[in-house]
C-alpha cells in the first residue's frame, strides 16, 4: 500500500485523512504514527498558505520524500474574521479545543442568531524536495451555534452549524462531515494531483 506523509499532530485532523485516502488504496501516516519524534512546527506565518507551506515544507525536507500539510481554521463574521489563523492557538498555547470555544462563545454572547455566519477554511500543502509547492483550499460555510453540541470531530466542531444542517459538525456522523467539509472541498481539487505524492 502506498504511503503519504501528513504534515499534522492533529489526531482529528489525522483520523479525517486517513478516511479520505483509504478509497485510493493510500495510507495517511500523521506525525503521530511515526517512531521518530518530530519536534512542533512553528506557524510564523501569516496566513493559512504560508503556514500550510512551512509545514508541508519543513516535513518534505526532513523525510526527503513528499508531504501534504493542513492549515486550517475558522472564520467568524461578527468577530471580524477571528480566530482565523489563529484557531488552534486563539485561547493561548498549548492548544485547548474546550478554552477555544469558550473564548469564542463568551466573545459572541450578544451577537443575534442572524448575525453568526462563519467559515472553516481548509488550506492544503503539497511540498516535494526540490520543487515548487502546490497549493487547494477548501471552504464550509454555516453559523456558530449558541451553546455546543455534540461529541464527535475536533476543535470547533461543538459550535459550528453547516449550511442547510440542524446540528452541529460534532452531532454529524463523521462519514457525513467528511463529505461536505472544508477539508473534503480541498481534497476534491486535490484529486487530479494525488499521483505527485
Ligand atoms: O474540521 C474542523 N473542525 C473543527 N475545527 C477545525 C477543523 N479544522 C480546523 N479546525 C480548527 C482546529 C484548530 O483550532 C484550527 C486548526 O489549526 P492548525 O494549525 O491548522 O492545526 P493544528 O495545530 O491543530 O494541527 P497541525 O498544525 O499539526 O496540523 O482550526
Ligand atoms: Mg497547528
Amino acid at each position: 500500500m502506498k504511503k503519504i506523509i501528513i504534515a499534522t499532530k492533529n489526531k482529528g485532523k489525522a483520523k479525517e485523512f486517513r478516511a479520505f485516502f483509504d478509497p485510493y488504496d493510500i495510507e495517511a501516516v500523521s506525525l503521530l504514527d511515526l517512531e521518530e519524534e518530530i519536534p512542533d512546527i512553528e506557524e510564523t506565518g501569516e496566513s493559512f498558505v504560508e503556514n500550510a507551506a512551512i509545514k508541508a515544507e519543513q516535513i518534505a525536507n526532513h523525510f526527503q520524500q513528499p508531504a501534504l500539510a493542513d492549515d486550517s481554521g475558522l472564520i467568524i463574521d461578527s468577530l471580524e474574521g477571528r480566530p482565523g489563523i489563529y484557531s488552534a492557538r486563539y485561547a493561548g498555547e498549548p492548544t485547548d479545543d474546550q478554552a477555544n470555544i469558550d473564548k469564542i462563545l463568551e466573545e459572541m454572547k450578544e451577537v443575534p442568531e442572524n448575525e453568526r455566519t462563519a467559515r472553516f477554511i481548509c488550506v492544503l500543502a503539497i511540498a516535494r524536495p526540490g520543487e515548487e509547492t502546490m497549493f487547494v483550499t477548501g471552504y464550509c460555510e454555516g453559523h456558530i451555534q449558541l451553546t455546543q453540541s455534540g461529541e464527535n470531530g475536533f476543535g470547533y466542531d461543538p459550535v459550528f452549524v453547516p449550511e442547510g444542517y440542524e446540528q452541529t459538525m460534532a452531532e454529524l456522523d463523521p462519514d457525513e462531515k467528511n463529505q461536505i467539509s472544508h477539508r473534503k472541498m480541498a481534497i476534491n481539487q486535490l484529486e487530479s494531483k494525488i499521483d505527485l505524492l
